[in-house]
């Protein structure tokens, strides 16, 4: 059992806070244990951060990028290691986590283009003067992350966090304390100073002790509204701390004429099953025509469902998908399956308890057509798609658009004057054409408007989140003013 422990000025520590415990959704087994911070460590860990930043920031560009790009080298090495942990810690199925494991350390080159792209130096002369403009580190940057991504999406917060010359706390969801403590581990071995990176275990009271540290200058989150919503009331009056938020998402899938319904369900059920449906990405609700194509995709969906096999995520045999986070989660998953169907949701493939275990759920595909505005606008994580049809393109787009949530959205069509209309009108930050709407290129900005964040995406527009700018006019050699002023006399 991997021992849980805080990392705190260069320090392993152990939590002086409540048992902390991490366990396995597939069977239940406990796979690390430890105690989370007290609220007193993860002031101390701010404060680490805080006197670290001097150094590390005042280290050349090319000396930080040297470590990132030795933890990237550790993280390559290791990536079937780390694919385990994450399969065994988050009940992925073990392809799912490997594909997280190589993107922790793809994120380093990644990180470094963009870096280069959107903040490096830059100096033009305009004839007189010359302009510069140059990028500052904030501090402190707290980095909270969610159980779903435990390693690849806190990793795209704390490279560029670092690679810009802040100094960071991060505090991993309590539900995968494990694979955040591993990078933690990569980042020790890859030659990090002490306090650049710190590690605090801990739930939403932790979490809220180092969003309101005087060191805190940057609060970096990923989860779900609820805590989004608390964490940017907590930095109410806050203008000075930079606050980013990666919040969840109701998103729509349109199919609309297209010929081929089995091609276009294999990618609805990539959309919409993937990762039991816990990605912030998922698609949520299935738009479609009304009549014999509708119908046609439908079925090609219902068909399909079968034979996506839900099981242990480290089986030889490897499963389309694994159990969701935990048992509580699957039985509220259900509970809301239930809600749908008495306010008048009608099933078509309901989503069930699957005898692999309590955590286990198969996929479902659920009709809230006659359902009208009481279909709540809320994100159910997990593998649960809502079809609703409509009779024109029009209404699908108005209903694509139907939502609080802003984040992805995808048209499966084999017309592209149908795609250019769809790009040009729906609201979303992730907006794809006959392609799954999970599975976003990290080269690209990751988030959306709405209640999906506070603009502020992550990806490569995470350099923009890492550091400020600083505009300068220069005038060079000795000073002199030669500024005419109407009024001052010679
Ligand atoms: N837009 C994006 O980039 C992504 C969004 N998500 C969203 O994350 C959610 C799933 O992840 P979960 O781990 O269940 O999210 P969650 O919101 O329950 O927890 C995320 C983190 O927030 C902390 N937390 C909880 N309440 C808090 C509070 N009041 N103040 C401060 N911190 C608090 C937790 O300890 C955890 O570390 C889904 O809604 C999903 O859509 C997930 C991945 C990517
Ligand atoms: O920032 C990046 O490198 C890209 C973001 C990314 O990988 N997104 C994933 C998962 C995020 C989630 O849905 O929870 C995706 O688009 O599938």
């Amino acid at each position: 059992m991997i021992e849980l422990k805080n990392w705190i000025g260069g320090a392993w520590t152990e939590g002086t806070g409540p048992r902390l415990e991490s366990v396995n959704p597939a069977n239940g087994e406990i796979i690390a244990a430890g105690s989370m911070a007290g609220t007193d460590q993860a002031a101390e860990a701010a404060e680490a951060a805080a006197q670290a930043f001097g150094g590390w920031r005042r280290k050349s560009y090319d000396e930080r990028k040297a470590v990132i790009e030795r933890f990237a080298e550790i993280a390559a090495e290791r990536k079937d290691e780390m694919a385990r942990l994450i399969a065994q810690e988050t009940g992925k199925a073990l392809w799912d986590a490997t594909t997280e494991a190589g993107g922790i350390a793809g994120k380093a080159a990644l990180a470094v283009a963009s870096y280069e792209e959107r903040t490096p130096t830059r100096e033009k002369d305009n004839g007189q003067l010359k302009l510069r403009i140059a990028h500052k580190p904030h501090g402190v940057m707290v980095v909270i992350g969610p159980f779903n991504f435990p390693g690849h999406l806190p990793n795209g917060q704390i490279i560029p966090s670092l690679l810009a010359g802040n100094t960071v706390v991060f505090k991993p969801s309590e539900q995968t304390p494990a694979v955040g403590q591993k990078m933690c581990e990569w980042w020790e071995e890859a030659g990090l100073p002490a306090g650049c990176l710190n590690l605090v275990h801990g739930d939403r009271e932790v979490a809220q002790a180092l969003i309101g540290h005087e060191k805190t200058a940057g609060v970096l989150f990923t989860g779900g509204l609820p805590a989004g919503r608390a964490i940017h009331q907590q930095l109410a009056g806050r203008p000075d701390v930079m606050l980013a938020l990666e919040l969840g998402g109701n998103n729509p899938l349109i199919v609309w004429d297209v010929a081929n319904a089995d091609d276009a369900a294999q990618i609805i059920a990539r959309s919409a099953y993937i990762t039991s449906g816990q990605r912030c990405t998922c698609a949520r609700r299935l738009i479609v025509k009304e009549g014999e194509e509708g119908d046609r995709i439908i079925k090609a969906v219902a068909d399909l469902i079968p034979q996506l096999s839900v099981g242990d995520p480290l089986a030889e045999d490897q499963p389309f998908m694994g159990p969701l986070i935990s048992k509580e989660s699957a039985e509220n998953a259900l509970k809301a399956q239930e809600a749908l169907i008495a306010d008048g949701a009608e099933p078509i493939v309901k989503m069930e308890r699957s005898p692999a275990g309590p955590a286990y759920v198969t996929p479902g595909l659920i009709d809230v057509t006659a359902m009208g505005d009481k279909d709540p606008d809320e994100e159910v994580f997990a593998p649960l798609l809502k079809v609703i049809r409509v009779k024109t393109f029009d209404e699908a787009l108005d209903e694509a658009n139907d939502t609080r949530f802003g984040l992805a959205a995808a048209l499966l069509s084999d017309d592209e004057s149908l795609w250019e209309r769809f790009a040009g009108e729906i609201r979303a930050g992730i907006v794809n054409w006959n392609r799954q709407t999970t599975g976003a290129s990290g080269a690209m900005p990751f988030g959306g408007p709405g209640l999906s964040g506070n603009h502020r995406p992550a990806g490569s527009y995470a350099a923009d989140f890492a550091a400020w700018p600083m505009a300068s006019m220069m005038s060079e050699g000795p000073l002199k003013d030669d500024q005419a002023v109407p009024g001052r006399k010679a």
